[in-house]
């Protein structure tokens, strides 16, 4: 079991150690939180990034708007807080209400100050595999610090993502790529027996579809690694992933579990890349 509670603790602590260096130094890293709407999960993510900021040292803002908020008005206080020096990283909570175009907004937002990695210019590096310093999606990125603490070699060896947002699945595509491993990239349209033919196959399987139970142990390899992104409440108020864990358990080396997996590490991430943004921000080298 990939234990992500823990490996998220690591993570956040040592956040932690680089905040206090830079609070020493005279700075303190801002990260600035737009929420639009009263969507209960996102009230919940965006209360646990703030929770998370004060324990790390890091100043956060929460900039809560009504549902009915216009897509100028979000525009209006991305631009403000693009121009305030003391925000290093822009956050807004995905989903926006329907009627705010998401794109738009995180176009908006200073790829320099775009903690989420969604801007096309961060994209674009990424997916070009540039050199330097440029913020990556934080789920992803977490999910590499679990595989990393897994101790496997990922080189040579065979992924699937299943699931393209830019969230989650096109940046692990290229991350798992940039550690040199042969990626499959799957969606919706990818046929079900080709799915299972293609999983079968894989050394590591990272599911984040939002399909509770689409992957079961007879769609993987004897000795595969599991990454569960999927986060899904069913009626019961239980959550569960898009793996279904009893049967994919006995089949893997190591496997996320729902909850405490992937989730937790994407708020310590976030307070990693923000603590790295207010460094290279104020031209700061971190060890
Ligand atoms: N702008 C962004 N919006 C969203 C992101 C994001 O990275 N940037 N990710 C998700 C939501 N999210 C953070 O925003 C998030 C989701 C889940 C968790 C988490 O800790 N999950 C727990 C279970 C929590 C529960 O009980 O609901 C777990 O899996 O153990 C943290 C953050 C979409 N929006």
């Amino acid at each position: 079991m990939i234990d992500g509670k823990t490996i998220a603790q690591t993570v956040r602590a040592r956040a932690a150690e680089r905040a206090q260096k830079l609070a020493e130094m005279g700075i303190v890293p801002g990260l600035a939180v737009i929420l639009v709407g009263e969507d209960p999960a996102s009230q919940i993510y965006v209360r646990n990034k703030s929770r998370a900021a004060k324990k790390v040292g890091v100043q956060s803002q929460t900039i809560v708007m009504p549902v009915e908020t216009t897509e100028a008005e979000v525009l209006a206080i991305v631009a403000q807080l693009n121009e305030d020096a003391a925000v290093d990283a822009i956050l807004v909570q995905s989903p926006l209400p329907k009627h705010i175009d998401e794109e738009k907004v995180q176009e908006a937002i200073l790829p320099s100050k775009d903690v989420d990695g969604f801007h096309p210019e961060n994209i674009g590096r990424l997916f070009a595999n540039r050199a330097g310093y440029y913020p990556i999606a934080n789920t992803p990125r977490g999910v590499m610090t679990l595989l990393d603490a897994t101790q496997q070699t990922l080189h040579g060896k065979q992924a699937i993502v299943i699931g393209r947002s830019i969230l989650v699945g096109r940046p692990m595509f290229s991350l798992l790529e940039r550690a040199n491993m042969t990626v499959t990239l799957a969606h919706r349209h990818t046929p079900r027996a080709e799915l299972r033919r293609l999983t079968q196959q894989a050394d590591v399987v990272v599911v984040a579809t939002g399909v509770p139970g689409l992957i079961t142990g007879d769609d993987l390899k004897e000795g595969a690694t599991v990454i569960d992104v999927g986060i899904n409440r069913l009626a019961d108020g239980s959550l569960v992933g898009d793996v279904d864990f009893a049967s994919a358990e006995p089949k893997a080396a190591f496997i996320t579990p729902v909850p405490g997996g992937v989730g937790p590490m994407t708020i310590a991430t976030l307070m990693q890349t923000t603590v790295e943004l207010a460094a290279v921000n104020h031209g700061v080298e971190l060890d």
